[in-house]
């Protein structure tokens, strides 16, 4: 397929591919696009959906039920579930019709019985994307469509874009070429597939393909249900640093900005956890889509290059696997058990009142230089830079540009509804905010790199680690004041890590306004005090109006996230008016 073809449609989008010498293609916006613009949206070539989430989704469309819905189970096969009779018969045209038999031929089904499930979802992959292949093929016949510029991705563009990506099969060694050729035999053996002229050596090629090109289907809470292959969304290279994310709606691809993109920049989506550490990235990619990153965190000089310095190498990979197989937090010995006791103890006695009139009112808010940062001091300290660049990334009719550097008087909210920064504090009262992200990036950096170091590194992603861990804990326990100064602390890890507009800080954000509201209820129970119950409250309007704006953009309004908020909100609004 030419790059002109490909061209034709992504201009319709404000987008182009070009072809560069370190990454193969790569995809560019040929306008700009605002931050929380949908780029492209993109319908996979082949779906499969997890295992462990076959009861919960819909197998067709990849939806949860309705509240008060259940999933209706195939009546022939009982392994697969639908929504309805819609996202069945669906289903049966595209795939279900070739592979759905009686129970008990499933149950004997010699072909899947010697594979690990990666192998077996591959193969259910290979043979969804080879049926599409050869429908489409069949009905497109040879007939190509029209040089017209089209705003839709047509069936021919979806499979051209498809026989163009890449494969590596160059780099591959024998033993994965062998494993692919084993794959393509089984699926070559299902009779439906017999007929389909495909060959093994096509369905090898299609299976490093998948290799480097499929995504992860994930639902709103960003848990992993299934994989796609989704051809043109593939044309966009990573970074470990992007400026735009993969959002699903069921098994609907979109790609959205995550920052403002100017023409002629490149557009990047991350296909690793940006959260892990340089080494760690580097490894994951290297191995998974056999290149070595060259991103501007990976390599470049300026403040991008400088986060991994800052945040060091992450908690042992073993803490980390003991505790996503326990499902719990790590056993408590050695370092790992001292680490935690010493975070722990920060916390409990991290004042939080005291911490929001130190930082918000006097001296600028910077900590005593003489000692080493806590969390408590590190994470007010940084806070107050961080939040309003976030409060004006979701407000986009407020920029920074004002010479004091820090948004001018805010317009009166139309409504009751938190549509404003609640606060409450004179602009002579805070600190100078830097005008851009970069800017603030490196403020905050050179400050705290300043101060003496103890044991415990605020900044450094292995406390960060511990951090969530007694995050969850703190939440599973209703510990809500302690969830509340760790989410905070979290919040300025992830500053580092995430732009704003990511769907994790989005999630992150409705999680810190829930342990706030959470905490205002146990609070009136303790009978607190007024001062605390006004901090958290403040701190719910706060979090409540930066998690809209991000979760309308990174998650979308028919998410179960977003019904939280409104629900949260509402509740909260009408707290504070019974209390007027
Ligand atoms: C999903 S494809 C991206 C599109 C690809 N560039 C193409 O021409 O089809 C993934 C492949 O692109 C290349 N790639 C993506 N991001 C890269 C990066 N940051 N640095 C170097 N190569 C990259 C690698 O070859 C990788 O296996």
């Amino acid at each position: 397929m030419t790059l002109a073809a490909l061209n034709d449609y992504l201009s319709c989008h404000g987008l182009l591919v070009q072809s560069t010498n370190a990454k193969g293609r790569s995809v560019f916006a040929n306008r700009s696009h605002k931050r929380g613009n949908v780029l492209i949206t993109s319908q996979p070539l082949g779906t499969v959906v997890s295992p462990s989430s076959r009861h919960e989704i819909c197998n067709y469309c990849f939806h949860k039920p309705q509240p008060l819905c259940t999933l209706q189970q195939c009546s022939q096969c009982k392994s697969a579930y639908f929504c309805d009779m819609t996202c069945f018969k669906n289903a049966w045209l595209t795939y279900h019709q070739y592979v759905c038999q009686p129970t008990a031929a499933t149950l004997t089904d010699h072909h899947r019985n010697d594979l690990d499930e990666s192998d077996a979802l591959d193969l259910e992959m290979l043979e969804r994307v080879a049926l599409n292949c050869w429908r489409y093929n069949k009905r497109l016949g040879n007939i190509r469509s029209g040089t017209t510029a089209k705003a839709e991705e047509g069936v021919q563009l979806t499979l051209d874009t498809f026989y163009s990506l890449v494969g590596h099969q160059h780099d591959d060694n024998g033993q994965r070429h062998r494993r692919r050729q084993a794959l393509a035999q089984h699926a070559l053996s299902r009779s439906y597939l017999t007929n389909s002229g495909l060959t093994e050596d096509q369905l090898t090629d299609y299976l490093g393909k998948f290799q480097y090109n499929n995504f992860d289907i994930h639902d709103d809470h960003l848990y992993k249900v299934g994989k796609g292959n989704y051809p043109v969304a593939s044309l966009f290279n990573h970074s470990c640093r992007p400026n735009a994310v993969v959002l699903f709606d069921g098994f609907l691809l979109s790609i959205m900005a995550i920052e403002p993109i100017a023409a002629g920049q490149e557009i990047t989506i991350a296909y690793v956890d940006p959260a892990h550490d340089r080494q760690h990235r580097q490894s994951l990619l290297l191995n998974k889509y056999a290149f070595t990153c060259q991103c501007v965190r990976c390599v470049d000089t300026t403040i991008y290059g400088r986060i991994d310095g800052l945040l060091g190498d992450e908690a042992m990979d073993q803490d980390n696997a003991l505790a996503l197989l326990r499902h719990a937090t790590p056993p408590m010995t050695g370092s790992s058990s001292t680490t935690r006791a010493a975070i722990l103890q920060q916390v409990n006695d991290w004042d939080l009142l005291e911490m929001c009139r130190r930082y918000d009112r006097r001296h600028h808010g910077a900590p005593d230089p003489t000692g080493p940062l806590t969390l408590a001091s590190y994470t007010h300290f940084a806070i107050q830079f961080f939040a309003p660049y976030l409060w004006s990334a979701c407000n986009p009719a407020i920029s920074f540009s004002s010479a004091s550097s820090f948004p001018g008087a805010l317009p009166s909210p139309p409504s009751r509804a938190l549509s404003y920064f609640d606060d409450p504090l004179p602009d002579s009262a805070k600190p100078m905010v830097p005008t851009t992200y970069d800017a603030i990036l490196n403020h905050v950096m050179q400050a705290v790199q300043a101060y003496p170091t103890s044991d415990i590194i605020p900044w450094r992603l292995d406390t960060l680690t511990t951090a969530a861990q007694l995050l969850h804990d703190a939440m599973k326990h209703g510990q809500w004041r302690n969830a509340v100064k760790l989410g905070m602390y979290v919040l300025i890890q992830y500053c580092w890590i995430y732009p704003p507009y990511h769907p994790i800080l989005a999630q992150h954000l409705l999680l810190l306004a829930k342990c706030s509201w959470n905490s205002i209820i146990k609070s009136e129970l303790l009978g607190d005090g007024k001062a605390l119950e006004m901090a958290y409250e403040r701190g719910v309007r706060r979090w409540i109006m930066l998690s809209k704006e991000t979760l309308a953009h990174a998650v979308g309004k028919h998410s179960e996230q977003w019904r939280e908020m409104v629900e949260l909100e509402w509740i909260f609004l009408r707290e504070q008016k019974l209390k007027e």
